[in-house]
């Protein structure tokens, strides 16, 4: 059996009468990739944070690599990697001086090289002497990914990966991630509102409302129990139904 990697466990966060997240659980095994699909607000960043440990849980358990995280998460940090839009890289720094920075945090050997890597595999040559903050929102949304491969994770936590990537990068990046994923055999949790990304990547879907899973199961399976032809459809008759 392939391990599992990532566990949630009745997993839940209240602010004040705002239950953000309600009851969570599901397991991600290595090699997999499992996307939270929801509406504005379903609760897919707080359940990310909560498992990054930047949000403390109301009540519940986050397991990483088989080990408690609400209690030490030290083990699992070095074997896991984040993307989000909510969280910036330094602005001041060079795209090289941050790449740099976090390769050093990650421990990685020979932090030039894997830059040079890295910076190649996500065609940032071009933007490795420029200030951080300078970036169009697309050109960070590349660099943060790339930030995210650094120390190659086996536990990628991506909230909305490509949101603002042009349909050509987007695509050259869900590419990457594929790639990445199937050498790798890193497990990944992706939240995404891009439906043809989550058809595309992942292996099961959590479709949530109101910080509840409502539903779940692989795209193909989705369909079927929906009787749609696409997750646009099946998201569309999950969010309607909450508004009914
Ligand atoms: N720090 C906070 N204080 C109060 N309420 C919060 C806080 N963070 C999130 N919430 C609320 O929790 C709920 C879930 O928010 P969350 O950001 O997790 O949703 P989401 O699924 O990621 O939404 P989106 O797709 O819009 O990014 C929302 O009702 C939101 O207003």
């Amino acid at each position: 059996m392939t391990e599992i990697v990532l566990a949630v466990e009745h997993l839940r966060k209240s602010y004040g009468p705002v239950e953000a997240v309600g009851d969570l659980n599901f397991t991600v095994r290595a090699g997999e990739t499992v996307a939270l699909l929801g509406g504005n607000g379903a609760g897919k960043t707080t359940a990310m944070s909560m498992i990054l440990g930047v949000v403390t849980p109301s009540a519940g358990r986050v397991w990483l690599f088989g080990r408690d995280a609400t209690r030490d998460r030290r083990h699992a940090l070095p074997r896991m990697n984040f993307s989000s839009p909510y969280v910036d890289l330094p602005h001041r720094l060079s795209v090289r001086q941050n790449l740099d920075t976090y390769a050093r945090l990650y421990g990685i050997r020979r932090p030039a090289q894997r830059v040079r890597e890295i910076s190649a595999a996500f065609d940032l040559d071009a933007l490795l002497d420029r200030p951080t903050g300078r970036l169009s929102a697309g050109q960070k949304t590349r660099v943060s990914l790339a930030k995210a491969m650094l120390n190659s994770p086996d536990l990628l936590l991506l909230d909305e990966p490509t949101a603002s990537l042009d349909p050509d990068t987007g695509d050259r990046l869900r590419g990457l991630l594929e790639r990445f994923r199937d050498l790798s055999g890193a497990a990944i949790l992706l939240a995404s509102h891009n439906m043809g990304e989550v058809e595309r990547l992942a292996h099961r879907v959590l479709m949530m409302r109101a910080g509840r899973v409502v539903d779940d199961g692989t795209p193909a399976a989705l369909l079927a129990r929906y009787g749609r032809s696409s997750l646009e459809d099946v998201f569309l008759d999950v969010a309607r139904a909450e508004d009914a």
